[in-house]
């Protein structure tokens, strides 16, 4: 039997990593093509085989480190077995408006038929057009064969991003682009639902104002950066902060501006922690980030800044300096480097983080700076523009 209590909680980036959630590729990479891989905010088409294997091996060494490794498809498969959440799990899916009250009807036949776990990969890989049994009506007709009446998920890949947990509750998150929207009804569905999760509190929900786990970083017990970009947006940012406060799980959360660009479209992308009191961060925004520093006072929060990040986040933590890895990259090896996530790596323990190979100088310097990198193969992976952190939603985490 698992304990709520003691078996999920997070809260920091980098105590011993103890349970993460992965989500295993799948079907949904098949779906994309050079006509939809733009808007499905892919940069290539993966070879999914390679991908697989790829993941095989990053969730191996997790394992090999002493972390448990939990899948989505397996936690919807079995959440899935409860009557109430599939029927909310159908409703939610056939909501879309798109399909029209004939297809609907079609579909919910369809999907009727499916045992858990065929539903959870239906609901994961998008149902084609041309899989649709006896298709009729106006909708169907009209569609082009190409199209989805189920849109994929490939971007689940991704379990930073559709919840983060925060101390022992989870933040089920608001994402903001199209593509992405439906991954958190299948997140907020395991965690409503999923035996292992019961009685868990949801901090946040995707009604909300946008808010993506992977601009999320839990700098220390108490004090939270949050990026404001692409993603997440500053009423995000600030409807997080009220969260947290009135759930006392933290004092201060600092709000980093980061550019509106495809490279940098989380937090993550640029800066990861490795240590209790260090950074790895692209150095091209080194000199450049800020922080809003956002305090709990009373009832009430106010509002300062900004002022330079790393002062302003080592203060808010209560340490003389936030250490940053210096990577001494040129800007050119710098910007590679970080467009391959070299900045998105996952710590497992204090001074032990998990990064891609392909970035060979960003680990380098790490291993110079007395950083243990665990290497693994992402360039298929890779494909979909998320590294190692991007791959991971801790779900237990020991203290330091
Ligand atoms: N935390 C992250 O940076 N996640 C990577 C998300 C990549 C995905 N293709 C996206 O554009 O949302």
């Amino acid at each position: 039997m698992t304990d709520t209590l003691t078996d999920h909680r997070v809260r920091s980036e980098v105590g011993r990593l103890r349970t993460v959630l992965l989500h295993r590729p799948g079907p949904e990479l098949t779906r994309l093509t050079p006509r939809n891989n733009d808007s499905l905010l892919f940069d290539g088409i993966p070879w999914v085989d390679r991908a697989q294997q790829e993941h095989d091996a990053f969730a191996q060494a997790l394992r090999d480190h002493g972390v448990e490794v939990l899948y989505v498809h397996d936690l919807l498969r079995t959440t899935l077995e409860n009557p109430e959440a599939r029927r909310a799990a159908v409703t939610d899916v056939l909501a879309d408006q798109r399909l029209g009250d004939t297809l609907r009807d079609r579909l919910r036949g369809q999907l009727g038929d499916l045992d858990p776990g065929q539903l959870a990969t239906t609901l994961i890989a998008g149902l084609s057009h041309e899989e649709v049994r006896g298709g009729t009506g106006l909708v169907y007709t009209m569609a082009d064969r190409h199209d989805f009446v189920i849109d994929p998920l490939p971007n689940l890949l991704f379990t930073r991003d559709s919840s983060v947990w925060i101390g022992d509750k989870v933040a089920v998150t608001s994402l903001a682009m199209p593509a992405r929207r439906r991954e958190t009804a299948l997140t907020g569905l395991i965690y409503t639902y999923h035996p292992r999760f019961t009685g868990t509190e949801k901090l946040y929900d995707p009604s909300l104002e946008t808010v993506e786990g992977g601009d999320v970083l839990l700098l220390a017990p108490g004090v939270i950066a949050v990026g404001v970009g692409e993603r997440t947006t500053p009423a995000g940012a600030e409807r997080l902060a009220r969260k947290i406060f009135d759930a006392g799980l933290a004092h201060t959360l600092l709000a980093v501006p980061i550019a509106q660009e495809r490279a940098t479209m989380h937090l993550d992308t640029v800066c990861t922690m490795v240590d209790v009191d260090a950074m790895v961060m692209y150095p091209n925004v080194a000199d450049t980030l800020v922080a809003y520093t956002v305090a709990r006072v009373g009832d009430d929060h106010v509002v300062s800044g900004p002022s330079p990040f790393l002062p302003a986040a080592a203060k808010a933590m209560g340490i003389d300096s936030l250490r940053l890895i210096d990577t001494g990259l040129d800007p050119v090896t710098a910007e590679r480097e970080q467009w391959d996530d070299g900045n998105n790596t996952l710590a497992i323990a204090p001074r032990v983080c998990v990064a891609y190979e392909r970035n060979t100088e960003t680990n380098r310097r790490l291993s110079q700076a007395g950083i243990e990198v665990v290497e693994i193969a992402g360039s298929e992976l890779g494909s979909g523009r998320g590294g190692p952190r991007c791959m991971s939603c801790p779900v237990l985490r020991d203290d330091y």
